[in-house]
Order: C-alpha cells, then structure tokens, then sequence
C-alpha cells in the first residue's frame, strides 16, 4: 500500500504535487527558545513570567516515562497509517468514545466534524483521533466488533492504544493539575471549596492524535498544517515529534519552537487568560511543518473547566464555559472561525 493510501483523499492532490491549492505563501518564522520549567523544582517566578510574557514553556522533569511516550507514538503511527477507508471503519463500528476526524480540527463535544461557513474550502491538513478520557476509563475493554473479519486483526491494536492512552492520560492529569495549581498560587487566586476542581475539570480531559501528512515542496510552501488559533482551554500539553513546526506569535511575529526531545510542551488556553484577568496569555499558533518529507505526529491534551462554572473576570461578562464552547461552534459554523474571548468582552467590537 502507497502511504497515500492512508490519507483521506482530499488530501492526495496536496500530497502528490499535482495541481496544489493557490494560497497565499506562508512565511515560515524565526527560531526561538520558550522558556523551560522544571516540574520537579518548580520556580514560581519563572513559572510566572512564563505565562506573563509567553503563555507557553518547555517541561522537563514531567515524570511521563519516555517507554511509554514512544509506545505511545508507535501504536497511534500504526493506527493512523492503516487504509483511510479502513480508519473509518474501525473507529465507526467498535462504537467506541474514540473518533477519527481528518481536514479539520474543529469538533463537535461527541467528535464529529463541525460544518464551516464561509472559509469551507480550507481543507487543513490533518487527521488524528480524539479520545475524551473520563470516557476512556469507564470502558473497561473496546468492545469487539462483528462487523468484518478483517477488523479483527486490528482490534488488538485498538486495545492496546486505549490501554496506553489511558495510562498516558492519568500521567498528563497529573501535570496539568499541579501545574495550574502553582500557576493558581502565582495568581493568588482563592481556590476554596470546589473552586479548582470547576476552574479545571479533570473529566473534561481530552486526548488528540495528530497526523500531518507528508506534502510536495510545492504544496509544503503554501499549505498550514493548523491554522492560526488559540486553544479553548484552561491549559493544553503537547508532545511533539522531531520533525517541528509550531510557531508561535511573539509580539507582531512569528516563531518557530524547535522540538526538543522528552520535553513536553505547555501552553495556557483561553480559560487561563480570563481567569487571570487577562494577566497571562493564551498564545497564539499555529503548524507549520517544516520538513515536508516526513510527516509530523503530535499527541496534544486540553483541559477544560466544569461545563457549568461560571468564569469571573473583571474584563469580560459573566460566562460559563458551555457559553464559550457554544459561542465558538456558532462562530466556526456562521464564519468559518473561532473568534474566542473577545465575544464576551464589553470592550471589543467583537462583543456580542
Ligand atoms: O499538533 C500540534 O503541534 C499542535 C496542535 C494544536 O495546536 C491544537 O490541537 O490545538
Ligand atoms: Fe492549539
């Protein structure tokens, strides 16, 4: 089987050089080193000015084991580079919590692709799973399918990913937690009762594995991998591969965080930054792959208050996150775009 068979054939075009897209060329940016948190001897002050002046940083010392992240990386690579018929498939009949999505990442809360108005024929180049983890962990075992023997051979491997997945998920809980916690004692926020458990919701976890395909060189100048956004999230933790391309926005311009092996990759999410007043950024980015030879693999996860926690915030009205979630489907929906926080500040034009 050709690697382009495993790609959704909407992206065989882009892959194959033959007529790619016209878009606008995307300038690639510059290298920049974010800055480094160490979670075993973690320095509030640098902890601080982190997520001041970058709202992203490197995390070394994270406690995951390195056999596990690569186990990890090899079972969802063979997931993903199964026949892209065959993906659909098996992902639709074991009924399972996973989902496969391709040419977007915008999904809805059970992991199916959101419509888009206006910019529908931006085809982004990517497809992955998505794994809710509360989910995850009330199945105890995927269940077997009778749909097709051939499904069969590959249902171990469906196992085998939902068991690594899980054990994954608690060591990344685990971080995210303590990270907001300290983050939290930065911003002397009260966090008495129930608060930290609403402001970041451990069910709320979610897992997504990304594949950016392979692409011409012709389509690799022309075409992102993600688009520009920011997460909707209280924090998002991101393992990377080796072969790059996120970028960050700094200022006016654009960055490219190099990867950096066994390191993890923290940014603050849309909720962060309304917690904090607006004290600490929820960073803009974007993919960018930099090498269109290899494909990219990511494993990213967000985390996301209580549905119904009511976020408090001095420069925005009060909203809960299910307002935000369903604000940013109508936008991506109506627009073609997430808008985020601005829809629910007084002061932006964009305020609803
Ligand atoms: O795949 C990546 O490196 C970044 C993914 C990302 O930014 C996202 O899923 O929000
Ligand atoms: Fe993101």
């Amino acid at each position: 089987m050709s690697i382009s068979e495993s790609y959704p054939p909407a992206f065989r075009r882009v892959t194959n050089d033959e007529n790619p897209p016209a878009t606008p060329v995307i300038v690639q940016g510059k290298d920049i080193n974010i800055p480094v948190i160490d979670l075993e001897r973690l320095d509030k002050e640098i902890l601080r000015e982190a997520c001041k002046e970058w709202g992203i940083f490197r995390l070394e010392n994270h406690g995951v084991p390195l056999a596990l992240t690569s186990r990890l990386q090899e079972i969802s690579e063979s997931l993903l580079s199964l026949p892209f018929e065959k993906k659909r498939e098996l992902f639709a009949a074991v009924k399972s919590p996973l989902s496969y999505f391709w040419g977007t990442p915008a999904l809805n809360r059970s992991g199916d692709a959101l419509k888009r108005g206006a910019q529908a024929s931006n085809l982004t180049m990517l497809e992955g799973f998505n794994v809710p983890l509360s989910s995850l962990s009330s199945l105890s075992k995927l269940p077997t399918s009778t749909c097709c023997d051939d499904d069969a051979q590959e249902e171990p491997k469906l196992e085998s990913f939902r068991v690594l997945m899980e054990e994954y998920g608690k060591h990344i809980t685990r971080i995210a937690v303590s990270l907001f916690e300290a983050i939290a004692q930065t911003l002397n926020l009260e966090l008495s009762g129930n608060r930290r458990s609403e402001y970041l919701s451990e069910s709320t976890g979610l897992i997504r594995v990304y594949r950016y395909p392979q692409s011409s060189e012709e389509a690799a100048r022309e075409a992102l991998g993600m688009e520009v956004h920011t997460d909707s999230s209280v924090i998002s933790i991101l393992r990377e591969d080796e072969s790059g391309g996120l970028e960050i926005m700094k200022g006016e311009e654009w960055f490219c965080v190099k990867p950096v092996a066994n390191t993890l990759i923290v940014n603050l999410g849309d909720m962060m930054q309304a917690i904090s007043d607006d004290e600490y950024k929820s960073v803009t980015h974007r993919v960018k792959k930099r090498n269109r030879k290899t494909e990219r693999h990511s494993v990213c996860y967000f985390v996301f208050p209580k549905r119904d926690c009511v976020i408090k915030s001095s420069n925005y009205k009060l909203f809960t996150y299910s307002d935000f979630e369903a604000q940013v489907q109508a936008d991506v929906q109506s627009l073609g775009t997430k808008i985020g926080l601005p829809r629910f500040n007084p002061n932006s034009p964009l305020f609803l």
